[in-house]
């Protein structure tokens, strides 16, 4: 049968509003507010969707994900919440429970890293005008035919690669059916048959924070990785409108379905984690949970410990988990509820469970008996999927290093303690470990051309530095106590770029300090001034504009300021006199006092301790 020509079809079906290459655009740009405002009237006909009340509940991954909140936010609503249901833990959200085995699958939904959709040419888009990348093929334009979009591939091999995956060398793609609102064709295309690439695996180890019964490490195995299509957006609006926003439709997704051989909940939180941290590392997908990129359904069941027949208990699945501790919270709440109804002699039933943040049970949306019978069938309008072994071997040389090697890395290398080195590299979805990078480096350099250590300084001495700046004082700026513009996260892109915090000024600032150029209090000053935008022209240039280089003071001044500060203390100085044990805290307020009482960009703290010490340990009973 021949196609319909297009520009027939746009007269016929859409009255002209097919642009001619091929995408729909919606005559008046509407501005992203819009869609929690009025439907916009160019797409009236796709965008609005009366839901009947005796609609089934979604199928498979269409249940929908809620608009994205920062993640920032959601932990705090999430620690919130814990801390009004009381900060002592209860037994039920331990790890295990005597008598009973947990064992947890999951299924990660992430989309690719690529500008072209998996089977039309229209743009991956984030954010962008509702209905402003939609191609014929994406609405079911009868007539419009598949072509897999090859670059999608690539990011999809690099995901499967990093995971360890055997690359199949021809792979199918399947149509799997049912009706919904989101899939204007009524199938969504899937690899259910042949996926792509099997049988790979990841390792979590102890500092990835898995649970303790799981020992220093654990291999999850891999079952497949499959290419498939992400679905509609869908916005509920007031009075059983759902609002649909077809960009999304026909976005290339990887679903990555993990064996069952999960037993700890928080181990099962770990992976996503891992997983997310991966594939971002390996550019396969730029989003994660937070900006719901990457989506998790958890498949839960529970068996008696004691049970000969060795067989895994029933399966339910709860679906669209969208931060890593949902996934820990989920499966805890849904371990326990199995368990309370096996207790009760009742049985499991197959089922789809949802999650709302915040909750403490998981509730029922669907029974998988009743479950429309996806009718999977090879797609007889797409070809093959041959995947070259000169490709795969090129892909894996072009591999990046993995978060494990770079933690390894950071450790024996820069010599960074374990914890900071995993928080560096876990946090920002990598793009910290990227900025810390670029200020020891430009730190390096100033070092190295100073020609007074060259080569030879150490660079564990700087690095510690270096990863204690962009790690913690970085994350003291978002506090509170920074005023209003206190609660601005720092925002980095995946190139490790911070417009607030520009690694070109930190590197000048930390060099400075390293030298000794600076203390460590007026560093601290204009870091935050830095982050406030109070330092228009620069770092270097405010030090020099207000006089902040460390002058230090001589001895004489050291000795005379020690003298004004233990004027009137004769009581503290009677204690070090008399008291057996050395009272260091009456150390500290002197010496605090002595750090007010100086000039901040004239007093080390250091030189200043040891004044005071002195001073002190002469008036202790043993130097008598
Ligand atoms: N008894 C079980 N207990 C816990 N998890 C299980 C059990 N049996 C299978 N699983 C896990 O359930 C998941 C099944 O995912 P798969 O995509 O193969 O099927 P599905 O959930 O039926 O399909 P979909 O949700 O994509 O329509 C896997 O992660 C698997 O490890
Ligand atoms: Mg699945
Ligand atoms: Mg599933």
């Amino acid at each position: 049968m021949g196609r319909v020509p297009v520009g027939e079809l746009s007269r016929y079906l859409l009255g002209g509003r097919l642009s001619t290459n091929g995408c729909l655009t919606s005559l008046r740009r509407t501005p992203r507010s819009r869609l929690v405002g009025p439907a916009p009237p160019t797409l009236r006909p796709f965008s609005t969707f009366h839901a009947a009340k005796e609609q089934p509940e979604p199928t498979h991954q269409q249940v929908q994900t809620p608009p994205a909140v920062p993640l920032r936010k959601k932990l705090k609503d999430e620690a919130k919440q814990a801390r009004k249901q009381g900060k002592k833990k209860s037994k039920a959200d331990s790890q295990t429970v005597e008598g009973w085995e947990l064992t947890v699958g999951i299924e990660i939904h992430a989309q690719l890293n690529t500008p072209r959709k998996l089977f039309s040419s229209a743009n991956t888009s984030f954010n962008d005008d509702p209905n402003s990348h939609v191609a014929l093929f994406d609405v079911a334009m009868p007539g419009s035919q598949p072509i897999f979009q090859t670059g999608t591939l690539i990011p999809a091999l690099r995901a499967a690669l990093s995971l360890n995956c055997d690359i199949q060398p021809v792979s199918r793609f399947d149509r799997k059916h049912y009706f919904w609102w989101d899939q204007p064709s009524g199938y969504q295309i899937t690899q259910y048959y042949q996926p792509f690439a099997k049988n790979g695996h990841i390792t979590l180890l102890a500092r990835d924070g898995i649970a303790p019964e799981d020992g220093k490490s654990v291999t999850i195995g891999i079952k497949q990785v499959q290419m498939e299509q992400d679905t509609a957006k869908t916005l509920a609006h007031n009075d059983n409108t759902q609002w649909l926003d077809f960009n999304r439709v026909g976005a290339p997704l990887i679903e990555i379905i993990t064996e069952p051989e999960l037993h700890h909940p928080r181990t099962a939180a770990v992976l996503v984690r891992k997983i997310q941290l991966l594939l971002s590392t390996v550019d396969a997908c730029v989003s994660g949970m937070e900006t719901g990129g990457l989506r998790a359904d958890v498949n839960v069941s529970v068996r008696r410990t004691d049970d000969p027949s060795q067989t895994l208990g029933t399966r339910t699945e709860i679906k669209n988990l969208s931060t890593i501790k949902t996934v820990e919270d989920a499966i805890i709440a849904e371990r326990d509820r199995q368990i309370r109804e096996l207790d009760a002699g009742r049985r499991i039933s197959s089922e789809t469970r949802g999650w709302s943040i915040g909750s403490t049970e998981t509730r029922r949306l669907r029974g998988k008996e009743g479950e429309v019978d996806y009718r999977y069938m090879p797609d007889p309008d797409i070809a093959p999927l041959v995947i070259g072994s000169d490709l795969i071997a090129h892909l894996k040389k072009s591999l990046p290093v993995t978060p494990d090697t770079e933690v390894d890395k950071l450790i024996s290398y820069f010599g960074l303690t374990p914890q900071d080195a995993l928080s560096l590299v876990n946090i920002d979805n990598g793009a910290r470990v990227e900025y810390f990078y670029k200020v020891l480096y430009s730190v390096q350099d100033m070092i190295a051309a100073d020609d007074l250590d060259g080569e030879g300084a150490d660079v564990k001495t700087y690095a510690a530095l270096v990863g204690n700046w962009t790690l913690h004082e970085l994350g003291r700026l978002t506090t509170s106590k920074a005023g209003p513009l206190g609660m601005v996260d720092l925002t980095f892109t995946p190139d490790g770029d911070c417009a607030q915090v520009p690694d070109a000024e930190l590197s000048q600032l930390l060099y400075h300090l390293y030298r000794k150029n600076i203390t460590g209090k007026i560093a601290k000053e204009l870091l935050m001034a830095l982050y406030l935008g109070e330092l228009e022209d620069g770092v270097r240039s405010a030090i020099d504009m207000h006089d902040l280089w460390f002058k230090e003071y001589s001895p004489e001044e050291y000795e005379a300021l020690a003298d004004e500060v233990l004027e009137g203390e004769d009581k503290v100085l009677q204690e070090f006199a008399t008291s057996a044990k050395f009272p260091q805290g009456k150390l500290m307020f002197l010496l605090g006092k002595m750090m007010r009482a100086g000039q901040t960009e004239r007093i080390d703290p250091a030189n200043a301790e040891k004044v005071m010490r002195t001073r002190i340990e002469n008036l202790r009973p043993s130097a008598a």
